[in-house]
């Protein structure tokens, strides 16, 4: 039991109407978990407004309610306070309610488009190694130390966020690493957070379907790092072209990382093998085993991330070449009969780029490579003919398939895929809607030495068609089917 009064600290409050000393039980922002002596706060959502719920909330138990604007009907016994946001109100209250728990760890979160959860999910990999008790909030899972919890989003939010750092803190751990959505930012999940550092990777089309445009996705990231206090770190990649947009304005301690532009930690691509990269990162040689330049980025970001919170450099590096790759991230397989399989998660005309760019930079043969990709539903619909140009310009076969069609007709998003395919690469392309069958007929085409690109979906193991997700894992049905055919 907490008092009301005690978890409003900070929050912009407008007006109080009835008391504010009394003992609640939990916040909730969705009526429908609500139970008895409960705080509802009424979000203003893309889909409904919990303003509307307000009535509901109360009876099922809510004894206090917050608010940007009051109801008609103000009930006896029950306290309500107009804030002037409530996403800000909620996650002040839900830092508040568990005792800040931010504040007693070393909290670094990691924005961008790419990169993010590679970046988060490594550091969790690497300080464990160290001997930290490490947390971890990510789009693949979140992490109390050695307990592993389902991830919903990319950043939860902000009673979940603040409740499992909380768990953190009960459990001893000392550093959590998580990543910063620019939804997440846009609705204040991580607004009352401390953070000790904030990595930016890098910005490229993506959410537009969110965000009205580029400049609102960019100025969103960018609050992010202007939010920083002075003592935190600010590490950006001066590579990327909105690298140092992010570092203007902000007050924190400002550090860049790059591969091609000056900066206070930089790399040189030695050797770019399917087994790892050979790296000179500043004056010192590592051996890492991820894939593909932009994984020296990531790499980049780790370290620069473990000498901004104090680790020797040299323990760093060390330490570096010792992680394992992330699950969906560049994951492969090499069949008996030497076909390569790649599972990796570019879901963005960008990662695919990417992608493909470094299986161009790591084929040593003369193989064929054969790319199985699609578009997600009710998401973005701009991407899909990009994506689809992308798949047929840099490799020798593209299947067009389903990826999460969720709500959408599957063949009007391959329609929307199809229109992005130049004439010239028309004979590259398949057509096949079922994504198994895509990924059977890739294997069939494949002959030894072929590389098989299989892309979007990564770690996830579900298939989303209309509301009901199905069991679907690429590299589980890749692998099945390489056997059966015996290749
Ligand atoms: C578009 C978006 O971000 N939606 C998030 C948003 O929901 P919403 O605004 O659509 O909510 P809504 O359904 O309109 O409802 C508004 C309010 O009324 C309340 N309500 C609604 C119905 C009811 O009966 N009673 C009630 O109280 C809801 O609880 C909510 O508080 O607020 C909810 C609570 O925080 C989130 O769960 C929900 O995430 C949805 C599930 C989602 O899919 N979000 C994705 C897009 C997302 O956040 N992704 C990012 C980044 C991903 C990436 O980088 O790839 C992430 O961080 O995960
Ligand atoms: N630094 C990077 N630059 C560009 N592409 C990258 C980078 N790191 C990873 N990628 C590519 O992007 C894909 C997604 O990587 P990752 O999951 O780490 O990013 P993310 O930012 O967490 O994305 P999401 O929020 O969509 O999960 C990877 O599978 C890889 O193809």
């Amino acid at each position: 039991m907490k008092v009301l009064k005690d978890i409003l600290y900070k929050v912009a409050i407008e007006s109080v109407t009835g008391s504010t000393e009394i003992d609640i039980h939990k916040i909730d922002f969705d009526s429908r978990k609500i139970e008895t002596n409960d705080v509802f706060v009424a979000i203003r959502g893309s889909l409904s407004d919990g303003h509307d719920y307000i009535e509901k909330a109360i009876q099922l138990g809510a004894i206090a309610i917050i608010c940007d604007t009051l109801p008609e009907n103000i009930e006896k016994g029950i306290t309500y306070i107009k804030v002037k946001d409530t996403n800000s109100a909620l996650a002040f209250m839900a830092a508040n309610y568990f005792g800040n728990p931010s504040e007693k760890l070393k909290l670094v979160g990691v924005t961008g488009t790419n990169g993010k959860t590679t970046i988060a999910s490594l550091l969790f990999q690497l300080f464990q190694k160290a001997g930290f008790k490490v947390g971890l909030l990510s789009t693949v899972k979140i992490m109390v130390d050695e307990t592993e919890y389902k991830a919903t989003h990319t950043t939860p939010d902000s009673t979940t966020i603040n409740h499992y750092l909380n768990e953190m803190i009960e459990a001893g751990v000392t550093h959590c690493f998580m990543e910063v959505s620019s939804h997440g930012i846009h609705q204040k999940r991580t607004e009352a957070l401390h953070f000790v550092g904030g990595v930016f990777t890098n910005l490229s089309h993506d959410h537009l379907d969110y965000h009205p445009t580029f400049a609102e996705y960019r100025d969103v990231k960018k609050s992010f790092f202007d939010s920083l206090p002075k003592t935190a770190f600010a590490l950006s990649n001066i590579d990327d072209k909105n690298g140092p947009v992010m570092l203007q304005n902000t007050v924190a301690r400002k550090f860049t990382y790059a591969l091609k532009s000056y900066a206070d930690f930089k790399a040189t691509i030695l050797e770019s093998q399917l087994s790892g990269l050979l790296l000179k990162v500043n004056d010192n040689e590592v051996w890492v085993k991820l894939i593909g330049s932009f994984n020296a980025y990531n790499v980049l970001a780790i370290y620069g991330t473990a000498v901004e919170l104090g680790m020797d450099s040299l323990e760093a590096l060390r330490l570096l070449s010792d992680l394992e790759s992330v699950s969906g991230r560049f994951q492969y397989i090499v069949s008996a009969g030497n076909v390569t399989a790649i599972v990796d998660y570019a879901h963005t005309p960008d990662a695919l780029d990417n992608v493909l760019k470094t299986i161009a930079d790591i084929r040593t043969k003369n193989e064929q490579l054969i790319t199985v990709v699609g578009c997600g539903g009710n998401r973005d619909k701009t991407k899909r003919p990009i994506m689809a140009k992308i798949a047929t310009d840099l490799s020798d076969k593209a299947i067009l398939t389903s990826d999460n069609p969720r709500n959408e007709d599957p063949e009007v998003i391959l329609d929307e895929m199809e229109k992005g395919v130049e004439a010239h690469n028309y004979k590259k392309i398949l057509r096949i809607t079922d994504r198994k069958q895509a990924i059977k007929t890739a294997c069939q085409l494949a002959q030894p030495n072929d590389i098989i690109l299989i892309a979007g979906k990564g770690h996830e193991t579900y298939q989303e068609i209309n509301g009901v997700r199905n069991h679907f894992d690429d590299m589980e049905t890749v692998k099945e089917i390489l056997e059966q055919l015996g290749k």
